[in-house]
């Protein structure tokens, strides 16, 4: 059985990935034609080139640049679905999505357009595949913007849509970026019974992963690899189980990491830490979640059977209801005595 065969047979559920993130190349440029947006380029090719990042900050630069094409509520409602119906069509199940109110609020969207929007995307796409989206809104950690507002303003969204928001989290640059200025936000969601899943130690290092867990009350980590730096935070992450939401093409592309070999991930594995493989931007980074377990069989040189393990990761990993959980857990196992049977 091929590796592409393989993969596609495995159910699968995705954790980290970005919703204005997913938007297809496709759809930017025709947004862009309709909104009247003339300083973003206007071919496949162009995109391609305006993808190549220099760095970390290079490719937040240009995200921030592209969400602009979005306006009203049909345009977030065609990327939630096209972004779920793409998930959906590559075997995936279930997925927190993560999408960032506050860069549109503060671009004068109203949060009712928006969030009608991408609610209308996501039941569309349930309809007509069975996927199961659950939203994640992350406070935009710039460190031009005035955050205060924005961690408020992110926190007072979510806790107003429990119907389909699940988690806070936090993205951006962490250079520069104070970890302690978001507790107050991430206390309030803790004691509203959100769940919380910042970014850390993504583009920093263990010491950014030790504020998420001890400010931020972070249930899971998106990114952690640096978490390597520091055994003891290693230990840590193991003993209380608090799982990385690990992208490794995300990594290679902003340049964290400099190339599939260097990646940390079979090194994580090894040390037994609760890992799962996700997307992150994927059109912007040139994957896809199929891609990624794809990469993880050929370039990270992982077996099969581990990588069954990182599917199965992401269903414990989640936040789905338990009964979800269950299907989910069967499925997997149901396919893996499939696979290994077809070997
Ligand atoms: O890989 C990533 N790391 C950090 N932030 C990211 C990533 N991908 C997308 N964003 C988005 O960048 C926005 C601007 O601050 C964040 O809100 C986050 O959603």
């Amino acid at each position: 059985m091929s590796d592409e065969e393989f993969v596609d047979a495995l159910p699968k559920v995705e954790l980290h990935v970005h919703l204005e993130g997913s938007m297809r190349p496709r759809t930017l440029l025709a947004l862009a034609r309709r909104h009247g947006v003339d300083d973003l380029p206007t071919d496949i090719e162009g995109l391609t080139k305006f993808y190549e990042f220099r760095d970390f900050d290079h490719f937040i630069e240009v995200y921030l640049a592209a969400v602009r094409v979005l306006r009203d509520a049909d345009d977030f409602a065609v990327l939630a679905r096209e972004t779920a119906l793409g998930l959906a069509g590559q075997g995936v199940r279930y997925a927190e999505i993560t999408f960032t109110p506050f860069l549109h609020l503060g671009r004068g969207i109203d949060a009712d357009e928006l969030f009608g929007g991408i609610e209308r995307g996501r039941l569309d796409a349930e309809r007509e595949t069975g996927i199961q989206v659950r939203w994640v809104t992350d406070i935009p950690g710039l460190p031009n913007m005035n955050l205060r507002p924005a961690s408020e303003g992110t926190v007072e969204f979510a806790l107003n849509r429990r119907e389909s928001v699940i988690a806070l989290g936090l993205g951006g640059p962490e250079a520069g970026v104070p970890r302690p200025q978001f507790a107050e936000a991430f206390t309030v969601a803790r004691d509203a019974g959100l769940h919380r899943v910042p970014h850390a130690g993504e583009t920093t290092g263990a010491r950014t992963i030790w504020d998420a867990l001890e400010y931020l009350h972070a249930e899971r980590i998106g990114h952690g690899i640096r978490a390597l730096d520091d055994p003891a935070l290693v230990e840590h992450l193991r003993a209380h189980h608090i799982p990385l939401e690990v992208c490794p093409t995300s990594n290679l592309r902003t340049g964290v990491v400099a190339d599939y070999p260097d990646h940390p991930l079979p090194t994580l594995i090894e040390l037994a830490l609760p890992v799962s493989l996700n997307s992150d931007d994927p059109p912007m980074f040139g994957t896809t979640l199929r891609d990624e377990y794809l990469h993880a069989l050929r370039s990270l040189g992982l077996r099969r059977d581990q990588v069954v393990g990182l599917a199965a990761a992401a269903v414990e990993h989640s936040f789905a209801p338990a009964p979800l959980k269950d299907a989910l857990r069967a499925e997997i196992a149901a396919a893996a005595d499939r696979l290994q049977a077809a070997s």
